[in-house]
């Protein structure tokens, strides 16, 4: 199942924000959309969710425009986990990750809906804080459980804005080391679309990247072919570096 983008362009409040935007995702593995402040990250990936309809260009899932696809079917071809998912604190993490299968069960969850539910707790080592609600939990904790919602919705495509905002190093490891896990796990591997900062995590776990800088493409390509001091410098205007330490590539602002 391919993801593309074809001469996509989205206009928020009159304003042009993405201009001719030419993307083909394949299947499989985690993109990473990285670019400066305001480059239109998180609206691209709404554009991809169908959340934001194109001003011109379309968005193609497997060939099909996402806009003649139905909502129900859309729900179980790609799951989004914005931001801001406004759900209440006081939801524990077993409903929460619960809520995520609604699209497949409509208020009757059956088997299939639990084992979803159930395989999510196991994959993000949830067990212990299943039943404790949202709000006793850490800001890492919590968005760990916000991760294993997308993933129980067993959508071929999860797409996350900024899922490892506020979360230090070693939680934003784990989750990004399981997404790596799951993206490439046989058949049922799931394809990952992730809005990222942290260009040390994108350097490490990311298969591809896609660079955004004003509204417009930067870049498209195999993480380690993009990865280099002259193109970061160029997509972030700012001099960027990239040591290598035990094989490892890490970039840096210079
Ligand atoms: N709801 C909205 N209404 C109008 N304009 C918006 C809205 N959301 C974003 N924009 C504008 O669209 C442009 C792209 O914003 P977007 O949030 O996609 O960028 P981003 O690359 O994700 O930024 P950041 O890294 O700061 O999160 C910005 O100029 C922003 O001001």
């Amino acid at each position: 199942m391919t993801f593309e983008t074809c001469n996509l362009s989205i206009t928020r409040d009159g304003v042009p924000v993405l201009e001719g935007i030419d993307l083909s995702l394949p299947p499989g593995g985690i993109t990473a959309i990285i670019g400066p402040n305001g480059a239109g990250k998180s609206t691209l990936l709404h554009a991809m969710a169908g959340l934001l309809s194109p001003h011109a260009g379309a968005v193609r899932l497997n060939g099909r425009d996402l806009s003649g696809i139905q909502p129900g079917e859309r729900a179980r071809s790609l799951a989004l986990l914005t931001q801001d998912q406004g759900v209440t604190a006081r939801l524990t993490v077993a409903d929460l990750i619960a809520f995520g299968r609604w699209p497949h069960h409509q208020g009757r969850p059956g088997h299939e809906d639990r084992a979803a539910v159930a395989d999510a707790i196991e994959t993000f080592d949830l067990g212990p804080l299943a039943a404790r609600t949202l709000d006793a939990l850490s800001g890492g904790q919590r968005q760990r459980a916000f991760v294993a919602m997308a993933y129980a919705q067993t959508t071929p495509w999860i797409l996350l804005d900024e899922p490892l905002s506020a979360l230090d190093p070693r939680y934003a490891h784990d989750i990004m080391r399981r997404l790596h896990d799951l993206s490439r796990t046989g058949p049922d591997a799931r394809s990952v679309v992730i809005v990222v900062h942290d260009l040390g995590v994108t350097a490490r776990f990311a298969d591809r990247v896609i660079g955004l800088k004003d509204g417009k493409l930067f870049g498209a390509g195999e993480t380690g072919d993009l990865m280099t001091s002259d193109w970061l410098t160029r997509l972030y205007d700012t001099p960027m570096e990239v040591a290598e330490v035990g094989g490892r590539k890490i970039p840096f602002a210079a």
